[in-house]
């Protein structure tokens, strides 16, 4: 059985699950469940906290895990990234109050309050500066008006909790961070087929959820110039349809291109354009 690791809560937590579920496994009903065994998959899942996960997979005792690509760098654990799942986007960032210090390289001297105090001793470390660093578990931005610390480094995504406890980000980003399968170092995932079939169901689930299928009939003197705005994947299926000189064509687009492809189709001259949404999907 394949043993993996999936958040229990926090950010990482719903869309994780509801990944797995599109991808066909059985995922738990009550919050309070650690341990679910999919049987018919083969697929044992591991409900852990989300920072414990790469802890767990290093250590070999379960085979993969999602989590945070920070939480990952910050554990320090023996895992690697080995897909990017694409929900979950952060990045992690210094702010300060307005019109304290520019960026890093001024931080001499400074503490600076993180949750994630690996990844950012490493980063104060790669700029040869001496700063001290408070590890906090989270609300970090409260730190600097409770006189914790001067600076925070802390997961951003829209900027509004900075925003609403008066700070500014200052520098460029620590790092980009999204939800990420992890293995242990070293080992090959194309080697394990369970691994290889997992990996395969979560890249059928990102396709599905980034493109659509388009339909349309265009003359066949302009299928080439129809066919440059579909290119597809690989190649767009032609068929031709009864009523001669027009042909069906059908290829996969990305979602957010879609309507105005539809657009560009129907100006070209294309007519009967539908587009249908993908369930699941094996490249
Ligand atoms: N607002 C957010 N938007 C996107 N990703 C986030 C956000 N907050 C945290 N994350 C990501 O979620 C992961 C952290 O999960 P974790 O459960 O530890 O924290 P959390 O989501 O803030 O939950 P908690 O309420 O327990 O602090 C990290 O990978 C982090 O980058
Ligand atoms: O840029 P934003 O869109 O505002 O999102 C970022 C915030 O979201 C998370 O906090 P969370 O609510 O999980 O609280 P925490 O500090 O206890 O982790 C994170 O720690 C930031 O504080
Ligand atoms: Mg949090």
């Amino acid at each position: 059985m394949l043993r993996i690791a999936v958040p229990n809560k926090g950010s990482l937590s719903e869309p994780a699950a509801a990944m797995l579920h599109e991808a066909g496994y059985r995922q738990r009903k009550d919050r309070r469940e650690l341990v679910l065994i999919d049987a018919e998959n083969q697929v044992e899942f591991f409900y852990l906290r989300p920072r414990d996960i790469a802890i767990y997979v290093g250590s070999g005792r379960l085979d993969i895990g999602i989590t945070g690509r920070d939480l990952l760098l910050d554990s320090g654990a023996e895992a690697e990234e080995i897909m990017r799942l694409g929900f979950a986007a952060s990045t992690l960032r210094y702010a300060t109050r307005p019109g304290t210090v520019g960026d890093v390289r001024e931080f001499g001297g400074l503490s600076i309050a993180t949750s994630f105090a690996g990844v950012v001793s490493a980063h104060l470390a790669e700029h040869g500066v001496d700063a001290s660093v408070v590890h906090l578990d989270g609300a970090v931005e409260t730190a600097i008006q409770l006189g914790v610390a001067e600076v925070i480094a802390d997961v951003v995504e829209t900027g509004t909790t900075l925003r609403n406890a008066g700070l500014e980000i200052i520098g460029e980003p620590i790092l980009e961070s999204e939800a990420v399968v992890i293995r242990r170092t070293g080992e090959d995932a194309e080697e394990d087929p369970k691994v290889r079939q997992f990996l395969r169901r979560l890249q059928g689930v990102l396709v599905a959820r980034r493109y659509v299928m388009m339909d349309y009939d265009i003359k066949a003197e302009l299928v080439d110039k129809a066919v440059s705005l579909t290119p597809g994947l690989e190649s767009p299926t032609v068929s031709p349809l009864h009523d001669e000189g027009w042909v069906a064509v059908r290829s996969m687009v990305p979602v957010q291109d879609a309507q105005r492809i539809m657009d560009e189709l129907y100006d070209l001259g294309a007519r009967a354009i539908l587009t249908t949404g993908i369930h699941a999907a094996r490249l």
